[in-house]
């Protein structure tokens, strides 16, 4: 066969592959040398032959997409429908990230006694499970958890902290004298209105406090949309570290500390639906850095 007959057979196998992406919805997730670090390459190809390819360099340059409140709880929900996953394992993978980014932006050297300030709801959970790691991580983590909600795996996870001999505290302002870090896993993104009590004067403590504060996946007390309430509880508090859970929410256009995002789990087909970037996570992490100054959308 001579080179002509070669290079035919090459465009007719570079044809016919097209016409079979074009029939089916696939996700080319590439990982590009050319991308600056903590970015994924991610090429969709869609149906009826639309290319719809970002190719690396912009991808390089394009900040991540942001995930409103309605749809994160949507994507909760798939994650546990479609995805198959079930709530622990969301909360244990939520929790495991947590801990790394306090691990990253505090490690055990900078002092060992952490305050986790743990609220109602699932950001609370991703706290206790925070918690434990890091006590298996050498730190001496005390817990903050004045509404407990009859809820079994909220009391698992509480019972898990007690059988390591982790305090429980039912004084923040005391706790937060003699500690080294605050993790704030108060409220995440069902957050909505003002801050009740108990939960506002905790606020207004860690608004004051010198103390580093790593944020779960909100500001407690930001409105997801609309970052720091303009008066009252929370207006002034901005935490030095955030750990954002699947992706990035609005608020943090309003955030100016150091950002990371967690989530190794998320679906392509997930991330597609919902039109999120995957960054590149490097060897066994569970957390992203994003670059100082680097933008949300
Ligand atoms: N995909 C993931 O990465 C996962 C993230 N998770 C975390 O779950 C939270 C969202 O959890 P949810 O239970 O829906 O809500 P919250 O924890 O944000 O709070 C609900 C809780 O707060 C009370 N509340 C609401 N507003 C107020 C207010 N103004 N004052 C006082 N109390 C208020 C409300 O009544 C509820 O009791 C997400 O952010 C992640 O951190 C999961 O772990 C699953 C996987
Ligand atoms: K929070």
């Amino acid at each position: 066969m001579n080179i002509r007959w070669l290079s035919r057979i090459g465009l007719l196998r570079l044809h016919s592959r097209r016409i079979c992406e074009s029939k089916c919805i696939q996700s080319f997730l590439v990982h590009s040398s050319t991308a600056k670090p903590g970015y994924l390459d991610y090429r969709t190809v869609r149906t009826e032959g639309r290319f719809n390819i970002r190719n690396s360099s912009r991808c390089a340059t394009m900040s991540l997409r942001t995930l409103n409140a309605e749809n994160a709880a949507d994507l909760d929900k798939d994650l546990m429908s479609v995805g198959a996953f079930s709530l622990d394992q969301l909360m244990e993978l939520a929790g495991l990230s947590v801990s790394q980014a306090v691990y990253r932006v505090h490690p055990p050297e900078k002092g060992k006694r952490i305050l986790v300030a743990v609220g109602p709801g699932n950001n609370g959970g991703d706290g206790l499970v925070a918690a434990r790691h890091l006590w298996h991580y050498g730190y001496q983590p005390t817990i903050f958890y004045p509404k407990r909600p009859k809820n079994e795996l909220y009391q698992r996870l509480a019972e898990q902290l007690k059988t390591l001999g982790v305090p429980f505290t039912d004084d923040f302002e005391a706790a937060l004298k003699s500690t080294d870090h605050v993790v704030d896993s108060i409220f995440g993104f069902s957050f909505s209105g003002e801050v009740r009590e108990p939960f506002a004067a905790v606020i207004t403590a860690l608004e004051n406090t010198k103390v580093p504060v790593t944020a779960v996946d909100a500001p407690s007390s930001w409105n997801i949309q609309d970052g720091p309430p303009k008066s009252g509880p929370g207006a002034n508090f901005n935490p030095e570290f955030l750990i954002s859970l699947t992706a990035p929410k609005p608020l943090v256009s309003h955030f100016t500390g150091r950002h990371f995002v967690g989530g190794r789990f998320l679906p392509p087909s997930v991330a597609e639906k919902y039109n999120l970037d995957i960054p590149v996570y490097k060897g066994v992490d569970q957390i992203v850095e994003l670059p100082a100054g680097e933008n949300v959308r």
